[in-house]
């Protein structure tokens, strides 16, 4: 990744906040070491608490328990430090307070010879994401003079597609688009990335890729977690609105855009746009036939015992809210007219494991179906692992040596780590040095945002009034049989890795 980054500062607003401690502050450290920022650039961070420069180095450097004992004996660690620095803001809108950042924020470029060049991350309550966006253009600092003001939009991006929509016109009367950095931190993964060089660098998988030779595809997002201490955020959230509409629908997008004509953030934004406004709607009824959803109850996970969802600290006794979904729909496109897309994700599954399966068509003659100690026929599929064991495995038949024509499945696997030795960026690294470098490319655009809330949307809708119901499933289970009849008349169904393949060759071996 070589530097291409101008001075700047970069404000985190929120900064005594749970993300910038465990992924934030990290992340711009781990550019620091890898020499990956440049020579003139300051960290401002700023929220309610009351911190002096040093205390704020202290809790979020030095006592910050997601660096590992390794980074902290860094003596790396300690330069960086001192480009940290803390404002505390008692109203974000207030003047008095916006005057104080950016008297602050002269003070810095001046220090750090960084010129009017801001990176404005807003780490608080999303009900702040259009308040702060306000306050920084009534103070003129959206568009400092002779620099440049970017900002970035954690999620949630709005609760449903009005509320995004908006959102996006608030912000985008202050910053244009092409500065407004809307994260998704699953685009920052480098397989998910990958998703797009394995289809648009390799000549053999095009042809295949589409209705004539591709039977369904199906995407999981398991997770072994509950929902921790994080009752209170997700009971009003819910997987659909916390894994699908964001995560798991970008991950689709490149698993099913077309072609875009160059690698940049045009091109490649304006293909997704078009994949998400050819998602065929789910409504009313067909809720009830196309998406599972439902809530664990207690159980024994790969991390021991877990309370029932409703017994969780913050979630109410009565919630309805889903832990799990499970759904099948479809792309209105040429490319994937009738072919079953099926996406799954929860919490209190049995594994950490994110991935997408291809099950391309049969032959379309048997021949080999009499030798029936083996699979009959095999099963092509394409297991693309987003993580962990990031890589791929491509499983076909093979003759098993021998008198006869026994067909056996078999894998070649590939692991992503054998493509370097250096560590892999982390996604929020990756991400951060893109917007310090003005690239959006794995930024979500605005107008794709809201077409994903506008396919979740009419689900939740049915999911209010009732018509679909709420069923549960055990903790440390694959969720509830329901979700396997989302496949009958297809063929197939959920591929459930069986065990964690972290060191070893994996995944469910015949
Ligand atoms: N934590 C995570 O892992 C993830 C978080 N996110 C998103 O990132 C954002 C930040 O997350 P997180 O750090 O967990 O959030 P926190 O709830 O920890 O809030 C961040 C900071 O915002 C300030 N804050 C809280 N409430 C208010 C308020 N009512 N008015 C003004 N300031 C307030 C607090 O600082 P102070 O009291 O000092 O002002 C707090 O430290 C959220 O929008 C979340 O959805 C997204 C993905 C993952
Ligand atoms: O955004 C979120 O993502 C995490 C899962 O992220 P991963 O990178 O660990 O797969 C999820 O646990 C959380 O509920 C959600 O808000």
């Amino acid at each position: 990744m070589a530097s291409k980054v101008e001075p700047h500062i970069l404000v985190i607003f929120g900064a005594s906040g749970d993300l910038a401690q465990r992924k934030l502050i990290p992340a711009v450290y781990d550019l620091y070491r890898g020499g990956y920022l440049p020579d003139h650039f300051a960290l401002l961070g700023a929220s309610r608490t009351d911190f002096s420069d040093e205390e704020f180095r202290q809790k979020v450097v030095f006592d910050n328990e997601f660096f590992d004992e390794d980074k902290k004996a860094e003596p790396k660690l300690k330069e960086f430090a001192k480009l940290l620095f803390y404002q505390d803001l008692k109203q974000y809108d207030g003047e008095e307070d916006i005057n104080k950042l950016k008297a602050r924020l002269q003070d810095l470029s001046q220090q750090f010879q960084t010129g009017n060049r801001f990176i404005f991350y807003l780490s608080t309550p999303p009900k702040l994401y259009s308040t702060i966006p306000n306050a920084l253009a009534a103070s003129g600092l959206n568009e400092p003079e002779g620099g440049w003001a970017r900002i970035v939009i954690e999620k949630p991006f709005g609760y449903d597609e009005e509320s995004a929509k908006r959102l996006n016109k608030e912000i985008q009367s202050v910053f244009p688009e092409n500065n407004i950095y809307r994260i998704d931190h699953y685009l920052g993964k480098e397989t998910v990335q990958n998703l797009l060089v394995t289809r648009f660098a390799n000549g053999f998988f095009e042809p295949l890729w589409n209705r004539n030779y591709v039977q369904s595809v199906q995407i999981t997002a398991a997770e072994t977690v509950g929902v921790g201490s994080r009752g209170g955020y997700y009971d009003e959230s819910g997987a659909l609105r916390d894994m699908i509409q964001n995560h798991l629908l970008q991950v689709l997008a490149h698993v099913a855009m077309e072609p875009p004509i160059r690698a940049d953030a045009y091109s490649i934004r304006g293909e997704k746009m078009k994949l998400f406004q050819s998602l065929r709607p789910i409504k009313g009824e067909q809720v009830a036939e196309q998406v599972v959803r439902a809530q664990y109850t207690g159980g024994k996970t790969k991390d021991g015992e877990v309370v029932a969802y409703r017994d969780a600290e913050g979630v109410p006794d009565d919630s309805t809210t889903e832990t799990y979904v499970g759904m099948k729909f479809f792309i209105d496109n040429w490319r994937w007219a009738g072919v079953p897309f099926f996406i799954r994700t929860g919490k209190c599954l049995p594994l950490k494991v994110t991935e997408v399966v291809i099950t391309f068509k049969n032959p379309p003659q048997a021949i080999f179906a009499s030798y029936d100690d083996y699979a009959m026929k095999c099963d092509n599929q394409l297991i693309i692992r987003i993580q962990p064991d990031e890589g791929m495995a491509m499983e076909f038949g093979m003759k098993v040596p021998g008198e006869g024509f026994r067909v056996k499945n078999v894998d070649m696997d590939f692991f992503y780590r054998e493509l370097t030795t250096k560590d892999v960026p982390e996604s929020y690294s990756r991400l951060l040095l893109d917007c310090m470098k003005g690239d959006p490319t794995l930024y979500a655009r605005g107008d794709s945002v809201e077409a994903a809330w506008g396919f979740v949307d009419p689900i939740i809708e049915a999911w209010e009034k009732n018509e679909a119901p709420l069923v549960t499933y055990e903790a440390g289970t694959w969720g509830p049989e329901e979700a396997d009849r989302l496949w009958d008349n297809v063929g197939g169904g959920w591929r459930n890795p069986q065990a964690s393949l972290t060191e070893e060759k994996h995944y469910t071996k015949l």
